[in-house]
């Protein structure tokens, strides 16, 4: 069972995971087969790709080792296990070769898997491919020890351009012939070097550079279908403009012309990419921005609903705790409206409540709350707003009940004021509004009262 860790996409922890596990096997079992083929003196596996070159015992070794110390890595949890030890071994060999090839002397690397009898050439590794498995197990070491992130990533990065630019190597040796340091390094070795580089950083995926490519976001997302065509791209390049000069014979200024023409294609087709996705994503967040807004919203006045109320509150009194930030809670309810609902029917009310919900929005700011708390009766959150501030907004309210030209008979509300109180639970300020309001209707309805304290009765304001 792999852990998942927060903000990152299970599926792809999943796959990186079981990739680097899938690189570890098909890389140590190739190695094997070279192996064999060089203990059994059968030329034949020791090319298991096209190439002018076998890769040497050694480095075989090395390659086994290395699938041996990636497996083991994603069996054992503690530092120095045997994955550590076979990342050390792999390190060993590349520099042991490095060290044969700079001063020139035979340390018997190179006949790890000769027959005494034979006495075989040395099969010694070309110098960037000890460079390479030197990399490669400073890289396990480094994954295995949990250690050093930055030198990981940067040691990851120096082995992926090796590959890459003997991978390139190929692409131009496909179209011509191959030439430079990368002369004598085999095309499997290169693959099975890619291959492990991408498990080691796959093995650990919610760290480095491998955690944005986990990452349940969009850039994850981006990243999980972009990187590596990304760093096969100048491959490609390489490969069109070889190609196009030696196999075609166009002149170098018409293959430079095509390579600018594929490059420009392919940065075209990528901006496309991004954009189409960014803009199903947009969409997306667009649709559950809507339905956020409905689950939210009361259907008959259009206002925020007793949920989104309850949820403003929360934040108001939060902001209050954290910063000091003042603010005001006003109820109101219609007044008599049972009679008017008796006198005029549901349907009449409804269309009451409605033109309520219009009257509120714009009597207050767009950042004010006004929301249908139940049934005839509202509530409005003023932010930043003190008690005096509150009773002009109560005033202005009152003012546009009255002047409004309701259709069957006046209709007119009351309204209980009070300033949010450092201390204050939801139900303290709302406790304190109620009784305000409650003061209102006994004052004579039509006008709003203001909750002067936290415990005593409230002030009533004149109509
Ligand atoms: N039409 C309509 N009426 C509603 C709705 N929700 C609540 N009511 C009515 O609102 C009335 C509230 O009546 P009461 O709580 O007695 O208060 P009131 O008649 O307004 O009297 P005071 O509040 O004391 O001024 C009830 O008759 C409810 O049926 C609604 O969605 N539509």
């Amino acid at each position: 069972m792999i852990a998942v860790p927060f903000h990152q996409n299970a599926g792809a922890v999943r796959g990186f995971v079981l990739f680097s596990r899938f690189a570890a096997v098909v890389v140590g079992a190739s190695a094997l087969v070279v192996l064999a083929g060089w203990c059994w003196q059968l030329p034949l596996l020791t090319t298991l790709a096209h190439g002018p070159h076998a890769m040497t015992p050694n480095a075989a070794l090395a390659f086994v080792l290395s699938g041996a110390a990636l497996l083991a890595q994603g069996l054992a949890p503690v530092r120095w296990h045997a994955g550590t030890w076979l990342s050390l071994a792999v390190m060993g060999i590349g520099l042991a070769t490095l060290g044969e090839h700079l001063w020139s002397v035979d340390a018997g690397i190179d006949h790890l898997f000769d027959d005494p009898a034979s006495r075989a050439p040395r099969a010694r590794m070309a110098v960037p491919v000890a460079i390479a498995l030197a990399l490669l197990g400073a890289l396990g070491l480094l994954v295995s020890l949990q250690r050093c992130l930055y030198l990981r990533e940067i040691i990851a990065l120096v082995l992926l351009a090796i590959v890459v630019t003997g991978l390139a190597s190929y692409a131009v040796a496909l179209a011509g012939s191959i030439s430079g340091p990368f002369e004598q390094v085999p095309l499997q070795t290169l693959l099975m070097l890619l291959l492990m580089v991408l498990g080691w950083l796959s093995s650990t995926p919610a760290t480095g550079l491998t955690r944005v490519a986990t990452a349940d976001t969009f850039g994850g997302a981006l990243a999980r279908r972009l990187l590596l065509p990304s760093l096969l791209l100048p491959v490609l390049f390489l490969f069109v403009f070889e190609v196009s000069q030696s196999l075609l014979g166009l002149p170098e200024t018409l293959a430079l012309a095509l390579v600018a023409l594929s490059s420009g294609g392919a940065v075209a087709g990528l901006v496309w990419w991004v954009a189409s996705l960014l803009d199903k994503l947009e969409r997306q967040r667009m649709e559950s921005a809507l339905l956020r807004n409905d689950a939210g919203t009361d259907a008959l006045t259009g206002l925020a609903n007793r949920r989104a109320f309850d949820d403003a509150l929360a934040s108001l009194l939060r902001g209050q705790r954290e910063r000091d930030a003042v603010f005001s809670l006003l109820m109101l309810d219609l007044d008599r409206f049972k009679t008017f609902n008796d006198d005029f029917g549901h349907l009449a009310g409804d269309q009451v409540l409605r033109v309520t919900g219009k009257l509120l929005r714009t009597a207050v700011r767009p950042s004010d709350v006004a929301a249908r708390y139940g049934g005839e009766e509202f509530a409005l959150l003023l932010p930043d707003t003190d008690a005096a501030a509150a009773g002009e907004a109560a005033a202005r309210i009152l003012r546009a009940f009255r002047a409004f030209a309701w259709p069957q008979r006046a209709v007119t509300v009351s309204i209980g004021v009070a300033q949010a109180t450092v201390g204050d639970s939801a139900t303290d300020l709302i406790e304190r509004a109620d009784a305000a309001l409650y003061e209102a209707k006994r004052a004579g309805r039509d006008r709003a009262a203001m909750a002067t304290s936290v415990s005593a009765a409230s002030a009533v304001v004149a109509p």
